[in-house]
Parts: structure tokens; sequence; C-alpha cells
């Protein structure tokens, strides 16, 4: 083949195409772009959190967008991410990717799936049966908070009603113990496959907005898992109702052995940053551990969980699952978190930027763009199945010297 130097054949800009380039009203106007993606000019979590902000009421949009205090960990939980850079292996066949994996008894359809977060109905009328059903259409799990505006049982069934899809419930300690067995028994009879036991929540975190807006869910919106009323949130401020219901005292002694005598679902325990805190999780027999601060909601100043990710990984040893969420924001994001030692990953507030912006198809569209941004990161990295994606994939740019691998 010859590769020396030729002269670029000259393309003149014929009438012709001057009026085709001036149709154009932007570069995705074309009939020939056919996906919802690029017809709603929606290309990016952050486009997504761009309009979930314009149309939201402010005190909402504050409420969903902020984290505690300075706001330290959740600006850190994404930046964090950026501190990574790729390193390709090229000339690989990567016509065909598998970016599945099985997780609860079932393959979902990539390492993703929806964290558990209340107050769903705030940014959709349709709320946490929207996000349920975006999940079923795409083929991934779903969490469902304890402070979700639907029951459980309607959120399964309108998910299962799509296609089958696993949930799992997420728990918070309460002073009233019979009411979180109620949780528990109908999350199992509703299918749920898992608890998600929040354990970084003994009390709210310190969060401005919500006391600069007054803040409590809006009128009409009630907690049915919590059995609490609309008029019953209406009397108290969110960090006074969660005070009053969340119990402080909780601790693992009391906790794990009370729920494994009451459900045979399985125990994670989410919220865990120290892998002390995983050995403790393995000596009580749980299952999993996601890697979380609670997207910064809760302690500020916490290490981003991409930081704490391998250590936590490392504690593991395969002898407890390993999942993280927190700032994750693209494929490229979900890529790195799997070569730092997840196995999977959760997202809260892209679920929520979508459903603001377009109910069911915005949560469609925004696991459309993850899951086509995880696949395209596969393939140029030179990964053809989930196993592949090893630390041998990134590498580390340091300011002075060579880079530097993982
Ligand atoms: C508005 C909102 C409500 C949340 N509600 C809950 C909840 O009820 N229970 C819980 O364990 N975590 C809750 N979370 C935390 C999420 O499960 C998840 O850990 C966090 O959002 C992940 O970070 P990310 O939003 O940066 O993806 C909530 C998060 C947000 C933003
Ligand atoms: C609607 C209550 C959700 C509580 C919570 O966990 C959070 O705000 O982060």
């Amino acid at each position: 083949m010859h590769c020396g130097k030729t002269t670029p054949p000259q393309l003149p800009l014929t009438p012709e195409t001057w009026m085709y380039l001036a149709d154009q009203k932007g570069p995705f106007s074309t009939s020939r772009v056919s996906s919802q993606k690029m017809a709603s000019k929606i290309l990016s979590i952050a486009d997504l959190k761009e309009s979930a902000s314009s149309s939201l009421p402010e005190f909402a949009a504050e409420f969903f967008n902020s984290g505690a205090t300075n706001q330290i960990t959740m600006h850190d939980n994404s930046a964090a991410y950026g501190k990574y850079r790729l390193l390709p292996r090229v000339l690989r066949d990567v016509s065909r990717v598998e970016t599945g994996i099985p997780l609860f008894g079932r393959d979902i359809t990539f390492p993703l799936c929806v964290s558990p977060a209340g107050l769903q109905a705030m940014a959709h009328p349709e709320g946490d049966l929207a996000t349920s059903r975006a999940c079923a259409k795409m083929g991934v799990n779903m969490g469902v908070s304890s402070y979700a505006n639907y029951p459980v049982e309607e959120i399964t069934d309108a998910g299962n009603k799509v296609a089958p899809i696993n949930h799992v419930m997420q728990l918070y300690t309460l002073n009233d113990k019979a009411k979180q067995e109620r949780i528990v028994r109908r999350a199992e009879a509703a299918g749920c496959k898992a608890i998600f036991l929040t354990a970084d929540s003994p009390v709210l975190g310190v969060r401005w907005n919500e006391w600069r807006n007054g803040f409590k869910a809006p009128v009409g919106l009630d907690y049915p898992m919590i059995e609490i009323s609309s008029d019953e949130i209406q009397a108290a401020s969110h960090d006074d109702g969660f005070a009053a219901v969340n119990s402080a005292s909780h601790n693992w002694a009391a906790e794990i052995p009370w729920l494994r005598s009451i459900t045979k679902m399985e125990i994670w325990i989410k919220g865990v940053l120290a892998p002390e805190d995983v050995e403790t999780a393995i000596e009580y027999g749980c299952d999993g551990v996601i890697v979380s601060n609670h997207g910064g909601r809760q302690l500020d100043e916490t290490p981003a969980t991409i930081d704490a990710l391998p250590a936590c990984a490392k504690a593991a040893r395969g002898r407890i699952r390993i999942h993280v969420d927190g700032g994750i924001r693209s494929g490229v994001d979900i890529f790195k978190a799997l070569a730092l030692g997840a196995e999977c990953c959760w997202v809260g507030r892209p679920a929520l930027w979508a459903l603001a912006h377009d109910g069911q198809q915005g949560v469609e569209l925004m696991l459309e763009i993850l899951y086509d941004d995880f696949k395209r990161c596969m393939q140029l990295t030179g990964c053809r199945s989930i196993s592949d994606i090893t630390t041998a994939s990134l590498a580390v740019v340091n300011a002075s010297g060579p880079l530097a691998r993982l």
C-alpha cells in the first residue's frame, strides 16, 4: 500500500452544498438521525440535569440537585472519576461485545441499576411507576425507596407488566420496628429480591437548601411505605419528619440477625465507605455492600465513592458483592468503576432528572445514553466482555512524570 505524501483531492463547495448546509438547523435536525437521543438533542446526563433544573420549581430542583453542607463530597463524587484515563488496546475484534451481567438470578443489560430515591413523584406525577417501567424496558434493576410515593406492590407490578424486572427494597432503620417489619414483608411479597439497608443515615445530613426553603414534600404526595400521609408530612419540616421516623440507635447486632429472621431476601448494606465495615458485613453474613455516601447528601467531606471503592473491593476478596453509586454520569464512569473493583454501578439523580425531563421516556433515554456510552467505551478500549475490564485499561496522568499504570 502506498503511504507516501499525496495531494488531497480538492472538494469544491458547489451551490448545492451551500444550500444543503443552509437548510440544516442544527447537527441533528435531519431525518437521517432517528434515535430518540439524537432527536431530543439530549445527549448527556448533563443535558438531562439542565432540562430538569429549568422545568422544576426551584425548591424541588435544589432538593434533588444538592448535597450536604458545602457540597464537597457531592462534587468530588463525579470529579474523582476524572483522575483516571483510559488506556485502549487496539486491533481487537470488538464487533460483538457482551455488556450484560447476572444479578439476582437474571441478566441485566449492562452493569447499571437505578438507586433508590425518595420523592420521585415530585419529579413527575408517575414517579416510581415510570422509573420501574423504564428499568423493565431497558433490562436493568430498580431500588425502591422507603420514601417512595407509590406502594412497592404497584411499583413492582408496573415494571413487570412491561418486562420481567428485579427490584430491591431500600430500608431505613426506623424507631417503629413493627413498621419496619411491614415494609420488609410487603417488599418480599411484592417480589423484591433484596433489602438494601441504608446505613449512612442515623440522622439526616446538613441540608442548607432544605432549611432555607422550609422543604417538605408537596401537598398531595405521601409516603405509603413508611405510612405517612400528606397531612402528616405538612405538619413538620422534612428534617424533623425524618428524625421522628428514623432510628439513630441502629447497630449491626440489632439489625442484621433480626432482618435475617424475618426475610429470605438478600441483605445488602448501603452506605459503606470503610473497608472495616465491609469486613463487618461479611461477619454478619450480608450478601452485598453498596459503596455509597448517599450522593454526598449525608456527611459532607467523606471521600468520593470511586476513591473508597478499591480498598472496599480488596477487603471483600470475593466474599461479598461490591457495588458502587455516587456521581456516575457516563458510561466511561461505569467502565472505570468496574475496573476498580465494582461488580455493578447505580445512579440516583440521573433518574430523577430524567423523570422531570420526560417521565418514563426520559428514564429510558437516560439508560440508553449510559448504555451506548458504556458499550462504546468497551469497544474503543478493546474489551469484549465484562471480565476484560480491569485496571490494565486505566492509567493516571502525572503532572511531572510519565503515565502511571495502576
Ligand atoms: C433526591 C434523592 C433522594 C434519595 N432518597 C434516598 C432514599 O430514600 N434512600 C436511600 O437509601 N438513598 C436515597 N438517596 C441516595 C441514592 O440512593 C444514591 O445513593 C445517590 O443518589 C447516588 O448518587 P448520585 O445521585 O450522584 O447518582 C437519594 C438521593 C437523592 C438525590
Ligand atoms: C424523600 C426522603 C428521601 C430521604 C433521603 O434519603 C434523601 O433525601 O437523601
